[in-house]
């Protein structure tokens, strides 16, 4: 048996011989491979440059999606030699329907890339990485590269979402926010529900993959344990699906945003400076909006009040889960800048992330936020402050300026992700330069 180039560059390669008649395990080289690991099979010819059709038959391949270390996936690709035409084809028939059986895998998606996004690499990205492996697996694509912040929305809102089993989004934090937000907006329009004011939305009719390219991949890195556009792809590919909450951010009288995470306060106020200095490179702006509002930290006078879910002892090993109906409220509060910078850096570990007298953490379905507007000879102050959107909010990211009252509610599973539960992943930590 001779080894020959792997088609795939970053994929392995692996021989064997078709031998019996097995409808789902086939055996290369004393391995069994599991047909829910594969992704692909081609028929196999030798070909002279150039040539496009026809060759002399050599066997098939097998594409299957492989786990390396520390979540990570990789293609791999086996060859099986045979050089009968009869056989060959009765083999590629059969191991295509197994394929086609499978329900969650894609067959066509609709693909929005950032260009702007980070260093400026979701296209390469996409084009480099995604695309072979979409195209290996003979999922069909339509890419809009956007144009401009919004342009995924107007988008959403218009096309034909039916063509699709799925959305996939390359880029940031920030895009997949606005895709997801442009799914679930056009999922309410077309059940007949008024966008302004949503109570009990309707589910995103497809999946939504991310595909991570952007300065903050959180997303991207809670689905799949690592921020790594092959991994990705492949739980897109392989239909990895899982049910997500959502929440929706409004104000008494209109729905601002569909969305995962939010801040008010200090992470809103770093965005806001920093979107001021959109002119820096985007880490240096970062880190300087981060120094800055913390150089001038002072308290949101707000009042805060929130609807908390009763968990029952038993189910509370999901309280951690990403699709429970409940989400997180942490409020920090009544604190000095040292111990509050205290605080922050223990944000990204695990082990007593908020295990300080300041810190108060609740498991909610409610909350509201309330901005104090300032009473007696200060009162005028509240005009000016509020038309330069003086209370900002961070959503995923995204910045939501000037809003008064906000009302955040959590919708249980509203939209589905392709990724895996992240329980089951190893949990590798974020970093943060500045402190
Ligand atoms: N062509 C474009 N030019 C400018 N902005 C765009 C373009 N396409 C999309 N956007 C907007 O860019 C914003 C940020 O994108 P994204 O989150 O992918 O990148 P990022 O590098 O993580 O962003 P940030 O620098 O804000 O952290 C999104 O809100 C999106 O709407």
């Amino acid at each position: 048996m001779s080894r020959r180039k792997n088609r795939l560059k970053s994929g392995e390669r692996q021989e064997g011989k078709m031998k019996g008649d097995s409808s789902v395990a086939l055996q290369a080289q004393e391995e069994i491979i599991e047909m829910k690991d594969v992704f692909s099979v081609k028929l196999k010819r030798r070909r002279f440059a150039g040539q496009k059709k026809g060759g002399t038959l050599l066997g098939i391949t097998i594409f299957k999606c492989l786990n390396k270390e520390e979540n990570k996936l990789t293609d791999c690709a086996v060859h099986l030699n045979n050089l009968s035409e009869d056989h060959c084809q009765s083999w590629f028939r059969h191991l295509k329907e197994i394929l086609n059986g499978f329900q969650n895998r894609p067959k066509s998606l609709k693909v929005f890339v950032n260009p702007s996004s980070h260093k400026r690499e979701a296209t390469h990205i996409y084009y480099e990485k995604v695309a072979p492996l979409f195209k290996l697996a003979d999922i069909k694509t339509d890419v809009t590269v956007t144009e401009y912040e919004g342009h995924a929305l107007s988008v959403l809102k218009e096309f034909e979402l039916q063509a699709f089993d799925g959305v996939v989004c390359v880029g940031g934090d920030g895009s997949v926010s606005e895709v997801a937000h442009g799914l679930l907006l056009r999922a309410q329009i077309d059940a007949g529900k008024d966008a302004d004011y949503v109570s009990k939305p309707v589910r995103a009719p497809v999946p939504l993959g991310v595909i991570p390219a952007g300065t903050t991949n959180v997303l991207a890195h809670t689905l799949y344990g690592i921020k790594h556009a092959v991994t990705a792809t492949l739980h897109i590919v392989m239909g990895h699906i899982q049910a997500v909450d959502v929440c929706t951010f409004s104000t008494p009288s209109k729905l601002l945003r569909f969305g995962f995470s939010a801040m008010f306060g200090f992470g809103a106020r770093t965005l806001a400076l920093a979107e001021k200095h959109r002119w820096m490179p985007s880490s240096q702006r970062k880190d300087f909006a981060f120094i800055k509002t913390l150089a001038d930290l002072k308290p949101e006078e707000c009042e805060l009040s929130f609807l908390p879910l009763q968990i029952l002892q038993e189910d509370s090993h999901e309280k951690d889960r990403l699709n429970n109906g409940s989400m997180a409220l942490i409020v920090v509060q009544n604190t000095s800048r040292t111990e509050f910078i205290k605080h922050l850096k223990r944000y990204t570990s695990a082990k007593n992330q908020f295990n300080f007298p300041f810190v108060e953490t609740y498991t909610v379905r409610e909350v509201k936020v309330q901005p104090r507007l300032k009473s007696g000879p200060d009162a005028r102050e509240n005009v000016c402050l509020n038309a330069e959107g003086n209370h900002p909010w961070n959503i995923d990211g995204d910045l939501m300026k000037g809003a008064s009252e906000v009302h955040v509610r959590v919708h249980p599973q509203l939209i589905d992700l392709y990724g895996v539960n992240t329980d089951d992943l190893e949990s590798s930590p974020a970093t943060c330069n500045c402190i």
